[in-house]
């Protein structure tokens, strides 16, 4: 049985990687999200994340309960391995990395992938506004991270526009998978 892939989905802050990562989900059982662990409240809401302390994330950490981690945002992220259980019967399993973070995953994680998802600048700023789950000193904080790039030496990786309507980008993924397995 091949093992199951981790798909990375990365972009800037607002492009919509939780809403693309749930509606695939939703449209495909064997599309499963990687639950994150956040130094954020998890009353902040989007997606299901286990929200913790800086030092319960630290000792988390420092125990090796995580294969991946990383700052951003003034926030730490932690991804634990997944467990056999999560992969079992999974087409793929969705992650939402950093974009700093992504050649270190296609180490730890094989195999591997990354879904870049773009947006045109007015319409991040727009919808960062109308989120409101940052203040607007972070929001501009967010969208100057934007034009970060992805590194060199991804060896899977596809980019996808989501500045249009959700149903189209979810369509144009799902295609992709689709070509991918054939
Ligand atoms: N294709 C779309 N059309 C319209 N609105 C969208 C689309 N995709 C996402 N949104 C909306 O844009 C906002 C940002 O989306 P989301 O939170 O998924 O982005 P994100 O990349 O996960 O952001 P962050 O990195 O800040 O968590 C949300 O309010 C979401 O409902
Ligand atoms: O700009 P980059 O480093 O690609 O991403 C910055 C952070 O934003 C996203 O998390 P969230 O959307 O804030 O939960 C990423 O997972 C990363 O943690």
């Amino acid at each position: 049985m091949s093992p199951v892939p981790v798909i990375a989905v990365v972009g800037p802050s607002g492009v919509g990687k939780d809403s693309v990562m749930a509606a695939l989900a939703a449209r495909d059982p064997g599309l499963r999200l990687i639950r994150r662990v956040i130094t954020r409240p998890e009353e902040a809401g989007g997606e299901p994340f286990t929200g913790v302390s800086p030092q319960e994330f630290e000792a988390m950490r420092a125990a090796g309960g995580f294969a991946l981690s990383w700052q951003a945002h003034g926030l730490s992220y932690g991804i634990p391995m997944p467990s056999d259980a999560e992969r079992a019967g999974a087409r793929a399993l969705l992650v939402n990395l950093s974009r700093g973070v992504l050649l270190r995953a296609q180490e730890v994680f094989r195999p591997f992938a990354v879904l870049s998802l773009t947006a045109r600048p007015e319409v991040l700023a727009a919808r960062l506004a109308a989120r409101g789950r940052e203040d607007v000193a972070d929001q501009a904080r967010r969208l100057g991270r934007a034009d970060m790039a992805l590194p060199e030496g991804l060896r899977r990786e596809i980019t996808i526009d989501n500045s249009g309507p959700l149903d189209d980008t979810v369509e144009a993924v799902l295609a992709h998978l689709q070509r991918e397995s054939a």
